[in-house]
């Protein structure tokens, strides 16, 4: 078992956010928390990797790989992001200082975990971008001359970088048009069964959903209401608020050209 959460509530000075979710996501899995914006699926994210906003405060227990999160100091904590837990968000763009070569990007998140020969920090970039589709032409450019896709891509590389065993994928597909954000779950997919790391996936799109978690948990106004393998949850859901969400989402073809 990779991350084993328990009774996780947050709260804020006069609110509970989230209120006592507990679950589980094992080696290699691909885990789909689905939800209305504001649902608390974010916060949930934040809370294991300790990047809860400094107002709001979590009680309950989050195991990471062995480790109890919330009670880690916080440079530990910084440690394990990047090293057991990588990140991917859907403001990608707000990943990248835009000042900052790609390649710089990749040297900071490198010496922040002691890649400390350059020679092999290059290397590594390199390789880690060609595992995405792009190469080392794209070291020295500026963020704002890659696309979506290819700034997407380039988070992938760098969050995988140093083979985290969770990867929290954050509405990841949000910002792109459809083929792209196809093409980046396709990566995404082909990258877990690579280096065998769960994912855990935060969406609104079913259809994401369908085609790639092997478990979902939904969550509704701070708590998860239904939670279990994907074909349960899809084929019988329990609570009238998963089949409103099954029912309302769209059921389009993947566009041909990005067909596996
Ligand atoms: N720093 C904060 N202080 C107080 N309340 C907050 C803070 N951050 C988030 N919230 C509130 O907590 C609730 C859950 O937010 P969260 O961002 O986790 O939702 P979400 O399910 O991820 O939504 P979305 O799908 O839109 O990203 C919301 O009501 C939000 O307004």
């Amino acid at each position: 078992m990779i991350l084993s959460i328990e009774q996780l509530s947050i709260h804020s000075r006069d609110k509970t956010l989230v209120h006592e979710v507990s679950l589980t996501i094992r080696k290699g899995e691909w885990y789909a928390l689905v939800g209305q914006s504001g649902s608390g699926k974010s916060l949930l994210s934040q809370a294991i990797g300790q990047l809860l906003p400094p107002n709001l405060r979590a009680d309950g227990q989050v195991i990471l790989h062995g480790l109890d999160v919330l009670n880690l100091p916080s440079s530990r904590a910084r440690s394990l992001r990047g090293g057991t837990l990588a990140y991917v968000f859907q403001d990608y763009q707000g990943s990248f200082t835009p000042f900052r070569t790609i390649g710089q990007h990749f040297d900071e998140y490198q010496k922040a975990h002691d890649v400390t020969s350059a020679t092999v920090r290059t290397q590594q970039a390199v390789e880690a971008l060609e595992s995405v589709g792009l190469d080392g032409r794209f070291l020295p450019r500026y963020p704002f001359q890659l696309s979506g896709g290819q700034l997407q891509r380039a988070s992938i590389a760098i969050a995988l970088l140093l083979s985290p065993e969770l990867l929290i994928a954050d509405e990841v597909t949000t910002a792109l048009d459809s083929v792209s954000a196809h093409r980046i779950l396709q990566l995404l997919a082909a990258k877990q069964r690579q280096t065998g790391c769960a994912i855990l996936f935060i969406t609104h799109d079913w259809r994401h959903v369908r085609r790639y978690a092997q478990q979902i948990a939904v969550m509704k106004d701070g708590t998860i209401v239904e939670s279990g393998s994907s074909k349960l949850i899809l084929e019988n859901p329990q609570h009238d608020y998963t089949r409103q969400l099954i029912q309302a989402a769209p059921v389009l073809p993947v566009p041909t050209e990005v067909k596996p």
